[in-house]
């Protein structure tokens, strides 16, 4: 059988702040990403999603229990995956073409190799002739796509992405979406996808998991996405299946989503 891409197992994470206090964001997760598997979180602002998405990279080692990768539990930084945050990410002194070469060059990668590897990655991500721009020369939806080809150029084997499209607009964003589900499909790497949106989380996912708002958050329902592949984002938000999905999930979001900004307007009192 084959291993677990991820697996948490009863994983708590605290943090103390500057006056000493203690803030208890995620508490006893139990959550699984199998190989090839495409996973989306999902809850209120603030229940930890970073957090999650963090632990798995090894950017954040848990307070208690562990995170496996492929079986292995992970003591430093995840080494077999790729991420894709929230944030710009490219070095704007470097050209599209060496934006996506870099972590290559890291690696020792002859020049022309990764230039090689680098166009191919853009022309996928339908930036070829894009290659000696520079990111403020392009669009923000374009810099999403040099983001996207800097992280699967690595061929990394989990793909952890923390809201990597939420700054686009809902067109570009769709076509965004639709990219990366074309291309998981062609390498089936496991993929921990977390966002705001319920929509974007139900179209483009296999599996939806719902966490509680925090503090202590931890998943409080898991929904299976039973909708037929290959699917067009866009045309799967219209029909019965999707709606139904998503009145579920809702169902137990909702609640939560209001106990979180409740929450959170107790603790700045
Ligand atoms: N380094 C830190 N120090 C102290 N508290 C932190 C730290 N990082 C996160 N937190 C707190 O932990 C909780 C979870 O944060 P996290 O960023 O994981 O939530 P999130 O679900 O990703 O939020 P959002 O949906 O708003 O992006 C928040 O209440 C946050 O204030």
């Amino acid at each position: 059988m084959t291993q677990p891409a991820l697996e948490f197992t009863d994983v708590t994470c605290s943090f103390v702040s500057d006056d000493n206090k203690h803030y208890t964001a995620v508490r006893d997760v139990n959550l699984t990403i199998g190989d090839g598997e495409f996973v989306s979180v999902v809850g209120p602002t603030g229940c930890g999603k970073s957090t999650i998405l963090n632990m798995a990279a090894g950017l954040l080692s848990p307070s208690k229990g562990t995170v496996k990768v492929f079986g292995e539990e992970l003591q430093s930084l995840n080494k077999r995956a790729g991420y894709m945050f929230q944030a710009e990410a490219l070095m704007p002194w470097r050209t599209a073409i060496d934006n996506v070469s870099a972590g290559l060059q890291f690696k020792g990668v002859a020049e022309k190799e990764r230039h090689e590897m680098a166009k191919h990655w853009l022309s996928r991500v339908g930036l070829s002739g894009f290659e000696n721009r520079y990111p403020h020369q392009l669009s923000g939806g374009m810099r999403k796509r040099v983001a996207l080809a800097q992280t699967l150029i690595m061929d990394p084997d989990i793909i952890l992405m923390d809201e990597p499209f939420s700054a686009l607009d809902i067109q570009t964003r769709q076509l965004m979406e639709n990219e990366v589900l074309e291309l998981w499909a062609q390498k089936k790497k496991a993929v921990l996808f977390i966002t705001h949106d319920l929509d974007e989380a139900i179209s483009i996912s296999d599996r939806v998991v719902v966490f509680s708002a925090g503090p202590g958050s931890h998943p409080i329902g898991e929904f299976y996405i039973d909708i037929a592949r290959p699917r067009d984002v866009a045309e799967v938000r219209v029909t019965p299946r999707f709606i139904e999905l998503h009145n579920a999930i809702w169902a137990d979001l909702r609640e939560e989503v209001l106990k979180g900004y409740e929450n959170m307007r107790n603790r700045v009192k």
